[in-house]
């Protein structure tokens, strides 16, 4: 490869303060050095997560940084020791890593990785503290250990996922983040049984991603609550069999739905990241066994309130990252299961622009009608 142990010069988005329009340079990136991967990038969407680290309210947020998670490409080349991938192999970057070697990883009770975990909260690789990535020899921060918004990236050899050659890269990139963020919360994270009634706050990709793997598992009743009546026709199209606007009620959205369910839903998720909703999805389960599961993220200062005694009478609630999947061994299953047509992705695409029009993305992002852009990098 005539670029392997050089430094490659490409196009990335900088997002260098809170807030600001990303800038597309000039990126440096350093080869990439012993357990690491240098991925070219041709294909990355937007996550809300992406637009939350931006606003500045994300504790772990540092600029300059290259934003971006939701991605896939091909390997450029590999550092010394890495076995598990090879220059040509189509790959997604995984936020979550999977070691299979630390503790989290042998537990068998926990999808996520403790080895570079340190390393990525702060935005370098875990060899030698620093970044890859500069711009006219300022360091650039990585970001979530994945800094997709780049035409090459690079990455720890834990945090990549090698799938099927024949898989459209296009499409797949979506399985980086958000659609097995949903599916994962209710086929692994709350394990819902056929019959169950499910109550989805926040109809965006993440909500919608629970709706079909609500409707895969059996559920009878997935209710969907969102502030926007125009997502139900769409949520529709997903499982979703009944709406709720909370803005159409005057009682609170937790009442309603503990009224519409006979004492409230079997389970609920929160996919929005606001601390209030959090509390409706918990306090709308059923008393016994109605289980809660966080998936949004919420910023920095943000904490959950409840009265103990939902808890004590039996309510449960619970937390996902990445839907529970390990990265690695369980991306490739995704990615067949699209393969055949077990799973969606092509309906989560709304949109379809390139790196240079990110700006754009971003805007999109916080309308109504976009759920997955993707660029073309
Ligand atoms: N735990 C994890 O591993 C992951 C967590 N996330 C997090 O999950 C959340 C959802 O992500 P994503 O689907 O990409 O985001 P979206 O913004 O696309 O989805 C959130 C949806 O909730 C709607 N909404 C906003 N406020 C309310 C409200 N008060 N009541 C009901 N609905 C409301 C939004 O409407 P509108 O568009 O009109 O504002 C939007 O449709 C984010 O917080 C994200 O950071 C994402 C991926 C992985
Ligand atoms: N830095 C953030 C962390 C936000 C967060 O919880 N991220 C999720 C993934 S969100 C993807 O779109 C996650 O996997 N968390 C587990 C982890 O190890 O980070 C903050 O501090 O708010
Ligand atoms: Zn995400
Ligand atoms: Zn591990």
């Amino acid at each position: 490869m005539a670029t392997q142990g050089k430094v490659i010069t490409c196009k990335a988005a900088v997002a260098y303060e809170p807030n600001k329009p990303l800038v597309i340079e000039d990126v440096e990136v350093a080869p990439p050095q012993a357990g690491e991967v240098r991925v070219q990038i041709l294909f990355t969407a937007l996550c809300h997560t992406d637009a939350y680290t931006w606003s500045g309210k994300d504790p772990e947020g540092l600029f300059p940084c290259i934003l971006g998670h939701e991605a896939a490409g091909i390997v450029e080349s590999v550092g010394e020791g890495v076995t598990e991938v090879q220059p040509g192999d189509h790959v997604i970057p995984c936020y979550q890593a999977e070691c299979k070697e630390c503790k989290f990883c042998k537990s068998g009770k926990t999808n996520l990785c403790g080895k570079i975990r340190g390393a990525t909260g702060v935005g370098v690789m875990m060899n030698d503290k620093k970044s890859r990535f500069s711009v006219r020899g300022t360091p650039i921060y990585h970001f979530m250990g994945t800094s997709t918004f780049s035409q090459y990236t690079v990455v720890h050899d834990v945090s990549v996922a090698k799938i099927d050659p024949k898989a459209p890269l296009e499409k797949v990139c979506l399985l980086g983040c958000g659609v097995p963020t949903g599916l994962g919360a209710v086929w692994n994270t709350a394990k819902v049984e056929a019959g169950s009634n499910v109550a989805i706050f926040g109809l965006g990709t993440v909500g919608l991603a629970v709706a079909e793997g609500a409707k895969a598992a059996g559920a009878s009743r997935i209710i969907g609550i969102d502030i926007d009546n125009r997502k139900f026709d769409r949520a529709k199209d997903f499982g979703v069999t009944e709406f709720v606007n909370p803005k159409d009620h005057e009682k609170p959205i937790q009442q309603v739905l503990v009224d519409m369910t006979d004492g409230g839903v079997d389970y609920s998720f929160e996919c929005i990241g606001n601390v209030s909703i959090m509390r409706a999805a918990l306090e709308c389960c059923h008393k016994g066994w109605g289980t809660s599961v966080i998936v949004g993220v919420a910023a920095s200062g943000q904490e959950i309130a409840t009265r103990p005694f939902q808890l004590v009478t039996g309510r449960v609630w619970k937390g996902t990252a990445f839907g529970g999947f390990k990265s690695r061994s369980q991306v490739p299953q995704l990615v067949d299961k699209y393969m055949n047509k077990e799973i969606k992705i092509d309906e989560y695409i709304t949109h379809n622009l390139t790196l240079e029009e990110i700006n754009k993305a971003f805007d999109l992002l916080h309308g109504g009608d976009c759920l997955r852009c993707v660029l073309e990098v």
